[in-house]
């Protein structure tokens, strides 16, 4: 028996019918419910047939253990100080989202704990070289992390690393210090960090050849680093498979992937190229982050596809709402709050009323932004602007896991309904190659 779906979500803020002339008019929601009906059959059928190993390792459990054994090794029996992981893009942006649970590089906060995680997907030479100075070798772990082994961001840093290592003293421990995270050699192939690392003992998992990296959070490439931090990946897991299990529920206006992706269709087909999320948590910073990757890669294709834009609230209410509100009605919103009424610090009545706002008297920090979110929201269908509401009762694996799964299912449907193949992404490569081409060729 599958769980509960992890979060509430309700599209008819973004109805025309509800708002007026400026929101999604019923015909074109119609119309996409009936496109993402039949993108759902062909997701269904292709799951039945086994061509979308995603889905199934969304729902199943079969690996857990391996992955909390690998962790197990990963950390040794000595303490670990630090958490390098190595890898860009889909092999670091899930693994991101999850860690803000742990509160990695949370706004404002950032994790205290030991051990301390660096997630490299950025390739910045200062901020590499300064990190590679300050890391304790000894007691840091590396995770190399490349579906393809052969990004150019990921081998350099691995290479850096290893000679790191070297200098220090540490090279015949990299065996111990480090773990790799790709697909398997194919015959007769060179495998760019399999050959790098391999040859220093380096032993390496498997990256599952048919899920690709934007759609690999919930396989060992985002669970492997979450199990690390001590997050519980079998929630993780279960919120999953209750989304996964309900794309079989029926009626399509009851599936919540379902709905989304009608919603996104519906926006598409009324011309609005843009799709802001906006998340009232600083935990869900990252997830946005994963999003807009998951979004941009698997859509933009053949001059079609939304432009996907992370926004945080309360903060971006200083920042973007002027134009969210009375700029162009090119854009879909969609606001996920979390119950946060009554939590956090207590404000104090006297001090409050010092400050000329009898109203904070009393009440609880979360209140103001559970207050925020709900009025911003408000805000957008009081000004015609189409927003889709996903309410969060709590902030935990489970809901994660939910959340991650929705928007994947979601972005498949949109695509297969657009008729969008939402697995490839033939246009990056062209900036990949001469990237490696200038460099050998000392331009830049
Ligand atoms: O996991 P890899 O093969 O290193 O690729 C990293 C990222 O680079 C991309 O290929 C884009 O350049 C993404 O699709 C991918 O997530």
């Amino acid at each position: 028996m599958s769980g509960t779906i992890a979060f509430q979500q309700s599209i008819d803020l973004a109805r025309a019918s509800r708002i007026g002339g400026n929101g999604l008019p019923d015909t074109a929601i119609d119309a996409a419910f009936a496109a993402v009906g039949t993108a759902l059959a062909r997701l269904n059928a292709a799951v039945e047939k086994g061509d979308l190993p995603l889905v199934d390792v969304a729902g199943g459990s079969d690996d857990l253990p391996a992955i909390h054994g690998a962790a197990t090794r990963f950390l040794g029996a000595s303490p670990v100080t630090d958490i390098v992981v190595l890898g860009t893009g889909g092999s670091s942006l899930g693994a991101q989202a999850l860690a803000q649970l742990a509160f990695y590089q949370v706004p404002g906060l950032g994790r205290r704990d030991e051990p301390r995680l660096h997630f490299f997907d950025n390739l910045d030479p200062v901020t590499f070289g300064i990190t590679l100075e300050r890391l304790p070798l000894d007691t840091t772990r590396v995770l190399a992390v490349s579906k393809s082994g052969g990004t150019g961001e990921t081998l350099i840093q691995a290479i850096t690393l290893l000679a790191k290592l070297d200098e220090a003293g540490l090279r015949d421990r990299a065996a111990s210090l480090i773990l790799g995270l790709s697909e398997p050699r194919k015959d007769g192939k060179a495998h760019p960090l399999r050959d790098l690392l391999e040859p220093e003992g380096v032993q390496f998992l498997d990256h599952h050849t048919g899920i690709g990296g934007r759609y690999s959070v919930l396989s060992n490439v985002g669970l492997l680093p979450a199990a690390i931090l001590g997050l519980d990946i079998d929630a993780i897991r279960a919120g999953a498979r209750a989304v996964v299990a309900s794309l079989k529920d029926g009626d399509v206006h009851a599936i919540q992937p379902a709905v989304g992706a009608a919603l996104n269709v519906a926006a598409h087909l009324e011309g609005k190229g843009i799709a802001v999320l906006m998340a009232y948590t600083d935990r869900l910073e990252r997830f946005a982050k994963w999003w807009i990757q998951l979004w941009a890669e698997s859509l933009g294709k053949k001059g079609l596809g939304s432009q996907p834009v992370g926004a945080l609230g309360p903060v971006d209410q200083h920042s973007q709402q002027q134009l969210y509100l009375d700029g162009p009605r090119d854009k879909l919103f969609t606001v996920i709050t979390l119950d946060v009424k009554g939590t956090g610090p207590l404000i104090d009545a006297e001090l409050a009323a010092r400050a000329g706002q009898a109203g904070f008297a009393g009440k609880h920090v979360g209140d103001f932004v559970a207050a925020q979110g709900l009025a911003m929201t408000d805000t957008f269908a009081a000004n015609g602007r189409p927003v889709r509401q996903i309410r969060l009762q709590r902030l935990d694996e489970y809901t994660l896991g939910a959340l991650l799964a929705q928007f994947m299912l979601e972005t498949i449907l949109t695509g297969f309904a657009l008729g969008i193949d939402p697995f490839d992404q033939p246009a990056v490569e062209e900036a990949k190659v001469l990237a490696k081409q200038y460099l050998a060729e000392g331009r830049g």
